[in-house]
Parts: C-alpha cells; sequence; structure tokens
C-alpha cells in the first residue's frame, strides 16, 4: 500500500477562507475586525520566520495585526507589563507570545499573565483544564488542527487506537486529550518508553511529536494507519523532516502527512480560527 498524503496546505487554505468570510461579514455588520498581538523577543531565525508568516496570515484574512518586536535583551517585567497593556487593550482579541524565549526569560509566568480570553495559543492552564473536562474553549493550535486534519478524511476515532509519542504541554499531551475526547483508546509515550516500537505497531492512528529526526521507523507502522507527523527538525543539508521515516512508512500507512505542507501550516490557520473565536466570544460577552 501507497499512502494517500494528508494536504495541509490545502486544508488549511480552507480554513482561512471560512475565517476570512466570518471576518467579512462582521465588517459587513459594522463590527471590528478580530485583532492579534504576536510578540517576538530575540533573533532565532526560525522564530522570525514562524512570526513573519504569522502576520502575513493575520493580515490576509483581514485581522489587525499588532507586532512587538522586543530585543534579547528585553527583561521579565517588560514582557509582564507588555502583557498586562494587551490584556486591557480592547482592540486586541488574542495575545501570542513567541516560544523559545531566551534563556534568561521564564516563560510559564507570563503564559499565567495571558488573560485566558486572550490565550489563542491555549496554553494557559485554565484552557488547558476545560479541555481536560471536555469543554474546551480555545484549545491549543497544533492538536486542534491536527484534529481538523484527521476528520478531513473520515477519520473513525471511536474504537481506533491512537499512539501519541512525545508528551509536551503545548503539542503531546492536549494531543492525547484531544484524541480522547474523540473517543480514541489512547496511548502518550515519551522518553521513558520501553519497545516504542510495539506501540507503534498497534496503532491505528499515529501523532509523532518528539523531535527526534527518523525515531519512528517505517518498519513498525501499523498497515492502514493514518500517520500524523509533528516534528519539524532542520538537518545539516538544511531540509526540513519530520519524526516518521517518510518514504519507508508511506508504504505501509493509509495516509501520512508530509512536511513540510502537513501540520504546520494547520497550526497557524488554527491560530486564526482562535483568534477570531476570541473576538466573537468578547463582543457577546
Ligand atoms: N508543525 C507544527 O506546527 C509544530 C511543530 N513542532 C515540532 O514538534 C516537535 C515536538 O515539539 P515540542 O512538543 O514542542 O517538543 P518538546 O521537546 O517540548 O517535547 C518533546 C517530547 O518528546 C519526548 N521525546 C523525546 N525523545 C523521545 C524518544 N526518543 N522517544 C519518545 N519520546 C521522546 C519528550 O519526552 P520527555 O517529556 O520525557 O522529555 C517530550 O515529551 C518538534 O520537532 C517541534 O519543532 C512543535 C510545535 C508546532
Ligand atoms: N507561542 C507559540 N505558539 C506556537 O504555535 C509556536 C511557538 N510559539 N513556537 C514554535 C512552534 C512551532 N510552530 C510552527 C508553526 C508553523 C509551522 C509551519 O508553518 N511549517 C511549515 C514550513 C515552515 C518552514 O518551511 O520552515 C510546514 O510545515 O509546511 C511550523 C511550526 C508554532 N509554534
Ligand atoms: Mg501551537
Amino acid at each position: 500500500m501507497t499512502a494517500k498524503l494528508i494536504d495541509g496546505r490545502q486544508v488549511s487554505a480552507t480554513v482561512r477562507e471560512e475565517v476570512s468570510a466570518r471576518v467579512k461579514k462582521r465588517l459587513q455588520d459594522g463590527k471590528r475586525a478580530p485583532g492579534l498581538a504576536v510578540v517576538l523577543v530575540g533573533e532565532d531565525p526560525a522564530s522570525q520566520i514562524y512570526v513573519r508568516n504569522k502576520r502575513r496570515d493575520c493580515e490576509s484574512v483581514g485581522f489587525a495585526s499588532f507586532q512587538y518586536d522586543l530585543g534579547a535583551d528585553a527583561t521579565q517585567v517588560q514582557l509582564e507589563s507588555l502583557i498586562d497593556d494587551l490584556n486591557d487593550n480592547p482592540e486586541v482579541d488574542g495575545i501570542l507570545i513567541q516560544l523559545p524565549l531566551p534563556p534568561h526569560l521564564d516563560a510559564d509566568p507570563l503564559l499565567l499573565r495571558i488573560h485566558p480570553d486572550k490565550d489563542v495559543d491555549g496554553f494557559h492552564p485554565y484552557n488547558l483544564g476545560r479541555l481536560c473536562q471536555r469543554k474546551p474553549e480555545l484549545r491549543p493550535c497544533t492538536p486542534a488542527g491536527i484534529i481538523r486534519l484527521l476528520d478531513s478524511i473520515g477519520t473513525n476515532y471511536k474504537g481506533a487506537h491512537a499512539l501519541v509519542v512525545g508528551a509536551s504541554n503545548i503539542v503531546g499531551r492536549p494531543m492525547a486529550l484531544e484524541l480522547l475526547l474523540k473517543g480514541a483508546t489512547i496511548t502518550v509515550a515519551h522518553r521513558f518508553t520501553q519497545d516504542l516500537a510495539g506501540y507503534v505497531a498497534q496503532a491505528d492512528i499515529l501523532v509523532a511529536a518528539a523531535g527526534k529526526p527518523g525515531l519512528i521507523k517505517g518498519e513498525w507502522v501499523k498497515p492502514g494507519s493514518t500517520v500524523i507527523d509533528v516534528g519539524m527538525n532542520r538537518l545539516d543539508s538544511g531540509k526540513l523532516c519530520g519524526d516518521v521515516e517518510f518514504d519507508a512508512a508511506r508504504e505501509r500507512a493509509a495516509w501520512i502527512t508530509p512536511v513540510p505542507g502537513g501540520v504546520g501550516p494547520m497550526t497557524i490557520a488554527t491560530l486564526l480560527q482562535n483568534a477570531l473565536e476570541a473576538c466573537e466570544r468578547r463582543d457577546i460577552g
């Protein structure tokens, strides 16, 4: 079997069109455009690219984009006061602090300081808690974007065994909660897991999010399964690759996401969806 590709660029374009149409409708109704604030600290080249893409997509769907580029020497107190200002700013519906921050800054208290209603990354404990309790509000972008991809191929979650490789707060853990919410039976693998190969062989849905190129061998993959590769690893050659041995996995899976062009574009599209939702919710409440 050669797996069909799950086209994240195509599905994300559909999401952007949906968001764009809802923004247009708001403007026709005399309402304001959603506002998204993206905060970049320092000059990490990968972060600069991601932030540029986020701002570009933001503008392409008609949002107001608020940009904050702080030097690598920005202090914790400076960031705290910026977050306080953005929390109070009525034109800002969503606040995103690009991670990772330079090592002298502590991300956790900053993420906690973002008002949960403006937490478009879905990283605040309030929003993670809501997902945990089956009543999600703002959902972490990468896992929610992956669910959208899985829905787009008609995934049957109930009765499926889903394996999530990686247990970070921003990808692996919320991914497991999203799959659980859909009715899958979940396993979460991490650094201390023994016999990763054995779990992969039993996974109808595999989500690889460890950040280790080639960690998942193609020959482990369950025939007929769906493989979602979240890994974004830059090789010395400059080439971007995932955590899964793509060519070999493709010979066994039924569906697979490419890297690039799979999960990455969905993360940004879901961010836009979250910002619109945050905006619509603030209008009512
Ligand atoms: N496409 C996209 O939109 C996005 C892509 N990414 C990419 O996804 C990957 C993961 O990101 P993130 O969650 O932030 O990374 P982290 O480094 O925070 O988390 C990685 C997780 O994988 C686990 N892990 C590491 N090595 C192994 C191993 N050998 N076997 C099993 N589990 C292992 C770690 O275990 P432990 O907890 O024990 O340390 C940890 O839970 C990265 O490549 C990142 O670039 C991230 C965000 C968005
Ligand atoms: N507060 C915060 N929120 C995040 O959501 C967040 C973050 N910080 N820090 C870094 C990670 C990583 N991340 C990606 C988003 C898009 C692509 C993406 O668009 N990837 C393209 C290719 C990009 C390229 O070519 O380099 C693709 O896969 O096709 C990748 C990775 C969001 N993150
Ligand atoms: Mg995210």
